[in-house]
């Protein structure tokens, strides 16, 4: 594209712009003075030298005040400055701009000219959604029109210009086609090249307000979740530190997956958690947990154990289990509502009933300790307001007494023992007032019995026809037992499960208050639908905000049994100011794995409405017959022509950890090139990675081997639908089948 008009132009400008960003990064680190010299420097060969951009910039130079952070993103985009132009003509008559976007924002602040616009700025949505010609958009509440003159495409590669590319109406999205016909790299990269306006459009939707996504396999949801991040710290980076916002990943294999696109969205600052890992460092405790290992006990068996341990994941997970947990709450407060006014020494200084109105409404707004330090401080405020007034009655009285006696016509010694007994009296009085002063709030308070988080949680699962009680007839005595009895088995082993760290984290925030490290402005959770209601609810309980970005797909909701089934009660009652969109397009895979992964989800009892690949065709998923011997060498055969092909990240795909093995054992015997995942989920890059249907969740490869050898999907089984689709909505570029029949993989069903 070396001979499109105006390629030389471009690189002129792009030289330009590298210079400049070299002379802000060194003089960032000098003086202004020293920006002059290294201008000259820098400039001096070059023949715009002259021009008056260069002028301008040498004069108005006010860098100085860039931040940190902000010199930090020019250092990391000084290799591709930006990816895209757009000229736009206002219509209010001023001049045409000429737009580069970019990663981050170079401008001169007295002159206001731009040399790099970053991506996030409102005017980007020119790029984004705009199209050539006369246009809208909104900026800060204001409506611009005027018209787009040019949008162009600038490919650069390490600070090279390679190729121009103008888009007009006639053409449509090349760049993803080619974006997406990449190899995958067992990381997740930026797309500020090629955001989709229905993506775009998620990732600037009103940083005011919650937002759930529905998006289907592939869809972009985790990269628009970041992206979105992103848009977040920008627009706020004045107001917020990227610390107080926080993401929510699955496991930590997750986390890593998505760890690299954070620098390049400048957000790893972010902090990022697990939900256990949050709840922890929330209730401030470690709390051993038993593994989390229902679903394939699910998948391995289908007995009454099992299916109570399920029940009882999805009511811990329930609304019904919130307002349990609500009403338990209600009865530990009103076993802080004292018995008796608050005296000191003979003084009642403040009624119960006052007592109680401040503890159940006044502080409706603080946790139940921190209520009570409240009172405390107000009670102990009473005892010193009285205090005076306390010690001089009790002086007063004895005094008058005294002087009684001396006027008195008395027997000298009688009186005189009065008076020393008045005196003594006096004293000993004083004391008693001074000790209560010292001892009543404390002593007031005693009435009261203290415990910890986890004995009150404990305490919960005490009496089978409390909680029973507690569940507006929800829950059975019977039923309640069964819980008792469950968790009891789990805490005699000082231990918990997953499904109870919602409430843990609901009661921590409700009793005692979470601290404001633990807090956060602005909450995305990736993979959503795996939370249950409580966990949700408990989550924006704790950190005190609705601002909330949630990301998943109902159709991977192979931890339904304790996740959502529907948005609607998370929508309804927990953020109903959120504003929900579905993304129906998958970005990942294939025309051809696509349109046979929606013939799986059509086995699903409900409906899904088909998922539409971005047209992008490739090979037809294949099936290989792995009943003969040999089978593993035809493998390793096929994935060595696959690399010959270019394709670079592979997976063995099996339903449960228990074919993995199998797999593995078998695989391993003929080749060093597998690597069957681990407990620290690592993922080397240079090995085909056997993995688990359901750890392979918001994962993708370039090609997905699906392997049955002693585990079928069985199509009458919803979580083996989902499992199957997951596994099929993994890979970019191909698909293979490994079993002993088709219908292992409900083909032909
Ligand atoms: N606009 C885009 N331009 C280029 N690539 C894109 C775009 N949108 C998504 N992708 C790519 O599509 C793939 C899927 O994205 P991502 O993993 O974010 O989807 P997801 O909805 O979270 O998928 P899953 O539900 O399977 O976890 C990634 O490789 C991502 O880079």
């Amino acid at each position: 594209m070396g001979n499109h008009p105006d390629f030389e132009k471009e690189r002129q400008r792009l030289d330009f712009t590298k210079r400049y960003i070299d002379v802000v990064i060194k003089t960032s680190e000098t003086s202004k003075d020293q920006f002059q010299r290294n201008m000259q420097e820098a400039f001096g060969d070059a023949d715009w030298s002259e021009s008056a951009l260069y002028s301008q910039l040498l004069t108005t130079a006010n860098f100085f005040e860039m931040s940190k952070t902000e010199l930090e993103s020019l250092r990391k985009a000084s290799k591709k400055p930006y990816f895209a132009r757009v000229d736009f003509e206002r219509n209010d008559g001023e001049r045409g701009e000429v737009l580069y976007f970019g990663k981050a924002s170079l401008y001169q602040r007295e002159s206001q000219e731009q040399i790099i616009v970053d991506w996030r700025s409102p005017i980007a949505n020119l790029y984004y959604e705009g199209r050539i010609g006369e246009i809208e958009y909104e900026a800060e509440g204001e409506t611009f029109s005027g018209n787009i003159t040019l949008k162009r495409q600038l490919m650069i590669e390490e600070g090279v210009l390679e190729e121009i590319r103008d888009i007009d109406l006639t053409t449509t999205d090349e760049l993803l086609q080619e974006s997406l016909s990449k190899s995958s790299s067992n990381r997740l990269t930026d797309i500020i090249t090629t955001i989709q306006e229905e993506q775009n459009k998620i990732i600037r939707a009103d940083l005011n307000k919650p937002i759930i996504v529905q998006g289907a396999a592939g869809s972009g949801k985790t990269t628009i979740a970041l992206h979105r991040i992103s848009y977040f710290i920008y627009h706020y980076k004045d107001l917020f530190d990227p610390r107080q916002l926080m993401i929510l990943a699955p496991s930590r294999v997750f986390i890593d997956y998505i760890s690299e696109a954070l620098p390049e969205l400048g957000v790893e600052k972010v902090k990022q958690f697990t939900f256990s890992e949050y709840v922890q460092a929330a209730i401030g405790k470690q709390v051993k947990l038993i593994a989390d290992d229902k679903l394939t006990r699910l998948l391995e068996k289908d007995d009454e154990e099992i299916n109570s341990a399920v029940w009882i994941s999805g009511l811990k997970g329930s609304p019904a289990f919130k307002y349990i947990l609500d009403e338990y709450i209600k009865d530990i407060f009103s076993g802080f509502h004292p018995d008796a006014d608050f005296y000191c020494d003979k003084y009642r200084l403040y009624s119960a009933k006052k007592f109680i109105r401040l503890l159940e409404e006044d502080y409706w707004y603080l946790p139940l300790y921190n209520r009570l330090d409240k009172l405390k401080a107000i009670l102990q405020n009473e005892v010193k307001l009285k205090k005076k007034t306390m010690l001089e009655r009790v002086v007063d009285l004895y005094d008058a007494k005294i002087e009684k006696a001396l006027y008195k016509n008395i027997d000298p010694v009688i009186r005189k023992e009065f008076v020393i007994k008045c005196l003594d009296k006096k004293e000993e009085r004083i004391g008693q007032i001074q000790k209560a002063i010292r001892t009543s709030v404390k002593a007031y308070f005693k009435q009261f019995k203290s415990k910890d988080l986890l004995e009150y949680y404990q305490e919960l699962y005490q009496d089978p026809e409390r909680l029973a009680s507690y569940s507006n007839g929800k829950l059975t005595v019977e039923d309640a037992r069964v819980l008792c009895v469950y968790n009891h088995k789990l805490f005699s082993a000082n231990s918990y499960e997953l499904e109870d760290l919602g409430a843990l984290l609901y009661l921590q925030e409700r009793l005692f208050g979470v601290d404001k490290e633990n807090k956060a402005k602005n909450v995305v959770i990736d993979e959503a639908q795996d939370y249950s209601f409580m966990q949700l609810q408990a989550l924006k309980t704790a950190v005190d905000t609705d601002m909330f970005t949630l990301v998943g797909d109902l159709a991977q909701g192979i931890h339904s049994y304790r996740g959502l089934q529907t948005w609607d009660e998370v929508h309804s009652r927990i953020f109903p100011r959120a504003t929900y969109t579905e993304l129906q397009k998958s970005y990942r895979t294939t025309v051809e794995i696509m349109k046979q992964a929606n013939e799986i989800l059509q086995l699903l009892t409900y409906d899904f409405p088909e998922v539409e690949p971005v047209v992008r065709h490739g090979k037809d998923p294949e099936f290989i017959y792995i009943e003969k011997e040999g089978w593993e060498e035809e493998l390793i055969e096929l994935i060595a022509t696959l690399k010959g092909e270019g394709f670079k990240t592979f997976a063995v795909i099996a339903k449960t950890m228990k074919d993995c093995k199998l797999a593995n054992e078998k695989l391993s015997e003929f080749h060093q090139g597998f690597h069957l995942i681990d407990e620290a989920g690592n993922i080397p890059k240079d090995k085909t990675l056997i993995v688990p249907s359901y750890q392979a969740k918001g994962l993708e490869f370039d090609v997905v081997f699906a392997i049955s050898l002693e585990e079928a999907y069985c199509h009458e089984n919803e979580l083996d639908i989902k499992l199957l689709y997951v596994t099929m909505t993994r890979p970019l570029h191909r698909l293979y089948f490994l079993g002993k029949e088709k219908n292992a993989f409900l083909i032909e069903t």
